[in-house]
């Protein structure tokens, strides 16, 4: 897909997440979702990767969640598991194309929060965000996420890293969207070369087909 419907624009967030049961009506069994976020972690800089490993679902915690309401057993269960979400092995094969690609330096692992949006953090936001054990923040993919891990599709999720987020109120510079997109850009070559790499091996990793399918949107 080229780009993603976001709660932010009005979108439910069943239409948001339809295009995952397309995917699985089609034969997808694995998707790599991408999408630009902010740093919370301290450790990561502008332009980093980071491999989803988890997530939190704050939409969700308020009652704005895409499996509410009857539940549509052709796809999943009613109560399904969310502490697996993101591949393990997926996650391992993504990390040694990166080591093998000379990428390492800025690439990690990291947990993913979701708020709905569209305005970006205050820094009082922003700092509970990093307590509760964000390392980054965005608004979408989660939604996605969520209801392609409850048809069982396999999910690897990159993130990158396009501005860091302000913990501080001493600090000054202020995130826009215009550094998203600019930072978007730069890297677009770099995770092309990682996600090529990525779907040539995933034969490696077991239970993958081909049926492989990108879902996308800053880069
Ligand atoms: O759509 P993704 O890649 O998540 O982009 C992120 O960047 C946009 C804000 O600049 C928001 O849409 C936010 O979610
Ligand atoms: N909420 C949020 N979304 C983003 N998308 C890209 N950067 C950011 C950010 O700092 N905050």
């Amino acid at each position: 897909m080229q780009g993603r419907f976001h709660l932010y624009e009005g979108y439910s967030l069943c239409k948001v997440t339809f295009p995952m049961r397309i995917f699985k009506l089609m034969g997808v069994e694995t998707i790599v979702v991408t999408n630009a976020s902010g740093g919370l972690c301290q450790d990561f800089k502008v332009g980093d990767i980071m491999v989803i490993k988890d997530h939190i679902n704050l939409p969700g915690f308020a009652g704005q969640h895409p499996l509410c309401g009857p539940n549509d057993e052709r796809f999943g269960i009613r109560f399904p598991c969310m502490s697996d979400a993101y591949s393990k092995d997926l996650r391992k094969l993504v990390l040694d194309i990166t080591a093998e690609l000379g990428y390492s330096n800025f690439v990690h692992e990291g947990v993913y929060c979701m708020v709905s949006g569209p305005n970006f953090e205050t820094i009082a936001e922003a700092r509970m965000l990093h307590i509760l054990g964000s390392d980054s923040v965005g608004m979408s993919t989660v939604p996605e996420v969520t209801v392609a891990k409850h048809c069982g599709l396999r999910v690897l999720g990159l993130s990158l890293i396009t501005n860091k987020v302000s913990l501080d109120y001493s600090r000054e510079e202020k995130v826009n969207h215009e550094e998203v997109l600019q930072i978007s850009k730069m890297r677009a070559e770099m995770l092309q070369n990682v996600l090529v790499t990525f779907i040539a091996r995933s034969h490696q990793v077991e239970t993958i087909n081909n049926s492989n399918c990108i879902y996308s949107n800053a880069v």
